[in-house]
């Protein structure tokens, strides 16, 4: 029987129009922090590194999974932070806003624990240039793992599992889709294993993936790097990864190896397991150039599969316009 397929039910969802930022080539930084039991101490650490990120060119600082506290569940409660009710119930977000501003660049702040009534989330907030929260995605897949003798973790012991997809245009100008530094969908180390978050990204536009994440002694060497380029290969865009440093202590050990990865899978940038910041080139013109050499968006078989983006269906039926755009 001859085939029904029509190529123009080829996009699994469709997808939007590659939104053209004003500057294509940036900077981007990944500052791969050490982390101590001491907040204070971490919070005016990691303000240094932002500031020399931005001293060496960088307008798109990451920071690490969890960069203000001990990756541990006997640690979240106590280093939790109120974002929503900001100033001094929140140091950490206090002192990205002011860091953003002050050094005129967009910040994706990694992760704290963060409470919010009876709950508490592992999040990430985003600041423009302003200093006004952009957007705030809540760890949507919690990292619970049993491999026995090697590791056992169970996030929802203590968190609460976030339940929206974040992508975010890091421009001050609404008028102006993307400006800045570009269309960005953030995620947090576990939420790189679920392809159908990047895929509902790249229909939405973005440029860019960003994944704080803390990967493990076991899972690092095996699929760190390969889930990155897996998402940038498969999504024809960028992924950006920032690990915290490997501690010497006995809690959670850090797989470390923050990397840029560009829209062909290369990899771009990547470091070792040691504190430092990794300053790397974004070329946005190279996912456009990369569509064309394998223009996969085209060649999708619409009719023998589809990904539904359950978030942009519910905020067309509801008439939820802001929400539609991206
Ligand atoms: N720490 C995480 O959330 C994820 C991780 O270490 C893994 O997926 O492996």
């Amino acid at each position: 029987m001859a085939s029904t397929y029509k190529p123009e039910q080829a996009r699994v969802p469709p997808a939007v129009q590659l939104p053209v930022p004003p500057v294509t080539k940036f900077k981007i930084a990944l500052c791969q922090l050490s982390v101590t039991d001491d907040k204070e101490r971490n919070i005016v650490h990691a303000r240094k590194a932002i500031e020399e990120a931005a001293e060496k060119g960088a307008q798109l600082v990451l920071l690490p999974e969890i960069w203000n506290s001990p990756y541990s569940n006997d640690s979240f409660p106590v280093y939790a932070e109120d974002i929503d009710a900001g100033g001094d119930a929140s140091p950490s977000t206090a002192m990205l806003s002011e860091a953003a501003r002050t050094l005129q660049i967009t910040i994706v702040g990694g992760s704290i624990p963060e409470r919010s009534g009876d709950r508490l989330y592992n999040t990430c907030c985003v600041f423009g240039k302003d200093g006004k929260l952009k957007a705030k995605h809540r760890k949507i897949h919690l990292f619970d793992i049993d491999i026995p003798g090697k590791i056992t973790f169970v996030e929802s012991k203590t968190l609460t599992a976030g339940e929206n997809p974040t992508i975010v245009d890091t421009g001050n100008d609404s008028k102006v889709a993307c400006a800045d530094v570009g269309r960005i969908g953030i995620g947090i180390c576990y939420d790189i294993r679920f392809q159908e978050l990047a895929m509902i990204y790249a229909a939405r536009g973005a440029h860019l993936l960003c994944y704080p994440g803390a990967f493990n002694m076991t899972t690092g060497p095996l699929h760190w790097e390969l889930l990155q380029r897996s998402r940038a290969a498969d999504n024809q865009l960028y992924v950006a990864t920032c690990s915290p440093a490997r501690g010497s202590g006995a809690g959670y050990i850090a797989w470390g190896h923050s990397t840029l990865v560009g829209p062909f899978g290369e990899v771009l940038a990547t470091t070792e397991h040691e504190e430092t910041i990794i300053i790397a080139e974004i070329d946005y013109s190279q996912i456009e150039l990369r569509r064309t050499n394998l223009p996969l968006q085209n060649q999708r078989r619409g009719d023998l599969y589809q990904l539904v983006d359950l978030q942009r269906l519910n905020s067309q039926i509801n008439g939820n316009a802001e929400n539609n755009s991206l």
